[in-house]
């Protein structure tokens, strides 16, 4: 198979953790004699310092003769929210990028990995067996809603608009049903329907899909409660509905069950197979230029990108067993490592990527 892959590094930890991802790539391409073209494509920090824009047209001109993209996390520290390098980058390349390829669908899955049990700070048996599926709506809600900034009585008003309109909900009630369907067919819609009015909407318009999908059950949680029933009963949930804003922070709550951000990719589709994958977390400038963050995340979007780009489901199990293989050996990055660890199997960033290059190398034909 040939495809062309556009690869966004990103900021801070992104081109170390996109490094590795590309290395379990490249293992992959001559195993089974693939052929990807990487295509740079520059963005967010470095493109603003050369060209004064964090998303410039070329590269997105660039991104639509790609079939997917691998993204790295783009932004800056958050305390250097008035740099004007870091003030906007998610404004103005990270939800730009998600709404020109109309990607309206996030997949955050969260599993647990058996040999990583003893590191989540929820007990064993609740994190054991767990697969949540998080169906995130990913262009629109609060975070492209109005933004107002007003001046009244000498004091100012900063307001986000959160609005959904009913067919942005359907598409998205829709793929979260089908998605059930393969899976355990459950769909619970997570938001506030007691205090907001977008919530109604989205529960009328999850009610009247869910019509067409008998076999589905289809239940209701308030976010608050959500928030705390997936750390009290996380096996509860099969697919989780959310907003834009709700499952944004929704997951990353629930990446505290298998033990790390680290480990949790996300896919982004519209409604055809061109997807962008990217690890759920950011770009951790605490931890960046130390070799020491989890590439894990990064080499599992490649995982989701043969899955749902490019229909490699055997390539996408491949990747899936050679790092729960190297996990399961006791390999550890820094997130993933306790007292107790075997500190000679404490690696870095590009060794992890080695380890699973290697455990994937190994695996039988
Ligand atoms: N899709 C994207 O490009 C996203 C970008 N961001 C941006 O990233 C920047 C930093 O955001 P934060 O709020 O600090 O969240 P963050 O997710 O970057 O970091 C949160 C914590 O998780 C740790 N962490 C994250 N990824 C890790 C990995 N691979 N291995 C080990 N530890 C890891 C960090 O060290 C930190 O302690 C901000 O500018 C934010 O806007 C945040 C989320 C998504
Ligand atoms: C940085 C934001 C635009 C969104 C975010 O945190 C995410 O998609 O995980
Ligand atoms: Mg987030």
């Amino acid at each position: 198979m040939r495809k062309v892959i556009g690869v966004l590094e990103g900021d801070y930890i992104g081109p170390e953790i996109m490094k590795e991802a590309l290395k379990i790539l490249h293992v992959v391409e001559k195993r089974h004699h693939h052929q990807f073209e990487i295509v740079p494509l520059e963005a967010s920090g470095k493109a603003f310092d050369r060209y004064g824009h964090h998303l410039p047209p070329a590269t997105l001109a660039k991104a639509e003769t790609c079939d997917a993209l691998l993204k790295g996390p783009f932004g800056g520290p958050p305390e250097q929210m008035n740099d004007p390098k870091w003030s906007s980058v998610e404004r103005e390349a990270i939800l730009p990028l998600r709404e020109h390829f109309r990607l309206y669908t996030n997949l955050r899955g969260i599993r647990s990995f058996e040999s990583l049990f003893h590191l989540s700070p929820v007990k064993e048996h609740i994190i054991r067996d767990i697969d949540v599926l998080i169906v995130r709506e990913l262009t629109s809600g609060m975070y492209y809603g109005e933004k107002k900034e007003t001046v009244s009585g000498g004091e100012r008003q900063f307001s986000d608009v959160e609005a959904y309109t009913e067919s942005e909900i359907r598409k998205i009630a829709v793929k979260a049903f089908e998605y059930a369907k393969k899976r355990k067919k459950k769909v619970t819609l997570v938001a506030k329907s007691n205090v907001l009015k977008s919530s109604v909407l989205w529960r009328e318009v999850v009610n009247e899909v869910a019509g067409f999908y008998p076999d589905v059950e289809n239940d209701y949680m308030h976010v608050d409660n959500a928030a705390m029933q997936l750390i009290l009963n996380p096996r509860q949930f099969d697919v989780l509905l959310t907003s834009n804003m709700f499952g944004d922070i929704l997951s990353d709550e629930a990446s505290v069950l298998p033990g790390s951000i680290g480990l949790i990719p996300s896919a982004s589709l519209g409604d055809s197979s061109f997807g962008l994958f990217e690890p759920i977390h950011g770009s951790a400038p605490n931890i960046a230029g130390k070799n020491i963050a989890n590439p894990i995340s990064a080499i599992l979007c490649v995982a989701l990108m043969f899955t749902y780009s490019f229909g490699l489901a055997a390539e996408a199990a491949h990747i899936e067993k050679a790092v729960t293989t190297t996990l399961h050996a006791g390999y550890r990055t820094a997130d993933l490592f306790r007292s107790g660890d075997d500190p000679q199997k404490l690696l870095g960033t590009s060794q992890m990527g080695d380890a699973i290059a290697r455990a994937l190398a190994e695996q039988q034909q």
